[in-house]
């Protein structure tokens, strides 16, 4: 057994009495010890110009991570995965730390565009859309809030592409999970929904006494309007608030090079190559057969290696279709002015859905006092560092003429302690890209007060975005627009919840601590008169940003890219196992309904070649 093994054995004991404090310590203490030792990665394979492998899968993500260590586990077949990025650093390992990797070479550090008139709070309506470069993809750089959306998400797939239906889902659901939490094990609705065999370790560790009053506090008042407390967010009640639960456990990130690549590694017909990054798809111009990958190893050489079987595309939402358009497969009027020869005209880059976010913050307790709860972030390094509730609601949803049961609108909330203002400032001038006016309004208000900041995203867009080649260079960034709002209903739906959560300020404890919301300095709407209705339709479309969950840009179904079984219309042994797949996105967070979708890939892939696997 390696030292890492034993010190996750040791922590999972150690998280089951971590109510001690000074075994708390300790833990944080090992936490960060072996985050810091970089051992238990994959070595990276020296790949030559002219190998050959079964399948070549392309990007170590929540998606190709997983579809590869699956695949890999028939030992007839020699699987090869390519990972632009090296190893997640220190910084995703420890839970709370990543907040600390926008920007870093961990990150593709893409910059995404908003329409003119769209998000004028950010400097030329722009919002830095990071992306996990490395081992396991944005598994390793997300913000770990575990969510599957509910039942009628994956019905509604399965409408446009067949056996993608919960019961079906739920399987693999089930097959990723290490449930650990045992509140939601013990109850016998919840648990039935829940495994504790799978590879992906979820939890919800008790929190600090300090942060706990909070979580308390803030879902009692998120029950006096009208949002009910429920035992978890990915249980049989699909509305309600809770804290959640977190892709974490024993004080370890669990993404999908933890859970997938390392315990995979070992296997003598599995190889992971490192800094290698894809630029195309090699396609057999008579047989129209995807046949291997063009790929630039350590950004010096550039080498051809074959797939005797498949190529499997998991690089994903923005640069899955980007690989694609480079290789010839994707709209005419984007590739023909690029020179790049058509080999088939499918809506690459379309139909793209991100979970867009309108903030409100409300003001809390007065006093140096409250500043306390930011010494306590150091006590959960091991865990989340701020007090978080997460609630799926149902707004009045008229403007869609909607009948559909599912949540259509998500809060999460995060509270902060006075005092952390240069914190706030630089979180929202650098990670997400707003204004200085619109950041400074907002860390002024914390410079006495604890606030509350509650991002209110819209679940289920009509607006659609795309991504598009800016030339034919491989090297160069794609243009992503957001689309956000192209569609006004999604503006109707969010000014409905905007003003629907305001009512918070109206509830007991934040009447007690007389809470305000707070003026945020939103560009374009100078002139209007706070709290009417034309303000808040200027508030909501001009503080929005992006909560990173960008989807469907190679569709599944019959208008998209993809069939049911995920390979690419018109071309022969090329399939997508990504998030960009999903026809339309989930109620709720995205990675791990694209862990799903891996799962699920490997299955039907084994199943193409008669190797039933369940
Ligand atoms: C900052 C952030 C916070 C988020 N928070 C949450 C959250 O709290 N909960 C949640 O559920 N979801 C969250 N998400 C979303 C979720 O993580 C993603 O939807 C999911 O990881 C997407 O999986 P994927 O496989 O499609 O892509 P990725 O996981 O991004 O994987 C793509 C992989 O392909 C590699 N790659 C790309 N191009 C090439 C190339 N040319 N050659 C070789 N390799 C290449 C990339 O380096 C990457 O490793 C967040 C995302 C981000 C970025």
């Amino acid at each position: 057994m390696n030292l890492n093994v034993f010190v996750n054995n040791f922590l999972g004991f150690i998280q089951s009495v971590r109510d001690i404090p000074w075994l708390r310590w300790f833990l944080r203490f090992l936490a960060l010890s072996q985050a810091i030792e970089p051992v238990g990665w994959p070595t990276s394979f020296p790949l030559k110009d002219g190998d050959s492998f079964d399948f070549i899968v392309v990007g170590a993500g929540s998606g190709g991570a997983t579809v590869a260590a699956r695949l890999s586990e028939i030992p007839q077949w020699k699987v090869l995965l390519l990972e632009a990025g090296g190893d997640p650093p220190a910084a995703s390992v420890i839970p709370s730390l990543f907040a600390t990797l926008a920007h870093t070479e961990s990150d593709w550090d893409y910059t995404a565009q908003l329409d003119e008139g769209i998000g004028q709070s950010h400097p030329g309506g722009k919002i830095f859309m990071t992306r996990g470069k490395m081992l396991g993809g944005s598994s390793s750089n997300n913000y770990e809030i575990y969510a599957r959306g509910v039942p009628e998400d994956y019905n509604e797939w399965s409408e446009v592409a067949s056996g993608w239906d919960w019961n079906t889902v739920l399987y693999y659901f089930k097959k990723l999970e290490r449930m650990t939490d045992p509140v939601v094990l013990s109850n016998p609705y919840n648990a039935k929904l829940h495994s504790t065999s799978g590879p992906v370790a979820i939890s919800r560790p008790k929190a600090n006494a300090v942060f706990e009053k909070i979580n308390e506090r803030v879902l009692n008042a998120y029950e006096e309007i009208g949002i009910k407390r429920v035992l978890e967010n990915n249980g049989p009640e699909i509305v309600g608030a809770s804290r959640p639960h977190f892709t974490f456990a024993d004080g370890r990130r669990s993404s999908t090079a933890e859970a997938y690549l390392r315990p995979a590694q070992d296997r003598p017909n599995f190889f992971v190559t490192k800094f290698a990054r894809v630029t195309n798809v090699l396609i057999d111009p008579l047989t129209n057969r995807a046949h291997g990958v063009r790929v630039m190893i350590n950004s010096s050489e550039k080498i051809d290696v074959f797939a005797n079987m498949e190529v499997i595309l998991s690089a994903g939402s923005i640069d899955t279709p980007k690989i694609l358009m480079l290789s010839g497969i994707g709209p005419s009027e984007i590739l023909e002015p690029l020179h790049i020869n058509v080999i088939t005209d499918l809506p690459v880059g379309k139909n793209l859905q991100d979970h867009s976010y309108t903030p409100l913050v409300f003001t809390g307790q007065r006093g140096i006092q409250t500043a306390i709860q930011n010494v306590f972030v150091a006590s959960e390094l091991d865990a989340y560092p701020t007090p978080t509730q997460t609630s799926f609601l149902k707004v009045n949803s008229s403007h869609y003429n909607d009948r559909r049961e599912k949540p259509n609108i998500q809060t999460f909330n995060i509270h902060v302690g006075a005092t952390a203002a240069p914190i706030i400032l630089y979180g929202c001038r650098t990670i997400i890209n707003y204004d200085e006016d619109y950041c400074f309004s907002m860390s002024k208000a914390n410079i006495y007060n604890e606030i509350d900041v509650t991002s209110v995203l819209l679940l289920h867009p009509l607006s659609r975005g795309q991504v598009k080649l800016r030339s034919n260079n491989p090297f160069d960034a794609p243009i992503i627009e957001l689309g956000y709002y192209r569609n006004k209903k999604d503006v109707d739906l969010t000014v409905e919840a905007v003003k629907f959560m305001l009512r918070l300020t109206e509830t007991s404890y934040y009447q007690k601590v007389g809470s305000k919301v707070v003026k945020l300095k939103v560009k374009g709407c100078e002139g209007l008169e706070y709290g009417t209705d034309a303000y808040w339709r200027c508030y909501v479309v001009n503080s929005v940003s992006s909560i990173l969950h960008p989807v469907g840009t190679c569709a599944m179904g019959p208008d998209g890219v993809v069939d049911e079984r995920l390979r690419v219309y018109n071309i022969k042994g090329l399939r997508i196992v990504d998030a960009s797949i999903m026809p339309l996105i989930p109620s709720g967070n995205t990675n791990i309904p694209t862990i799903m979708i891996g799962e699920k890939a490997a299955d039907m892939i084994k199943e193409d070649y008669n190797f039933t696997w369940r």
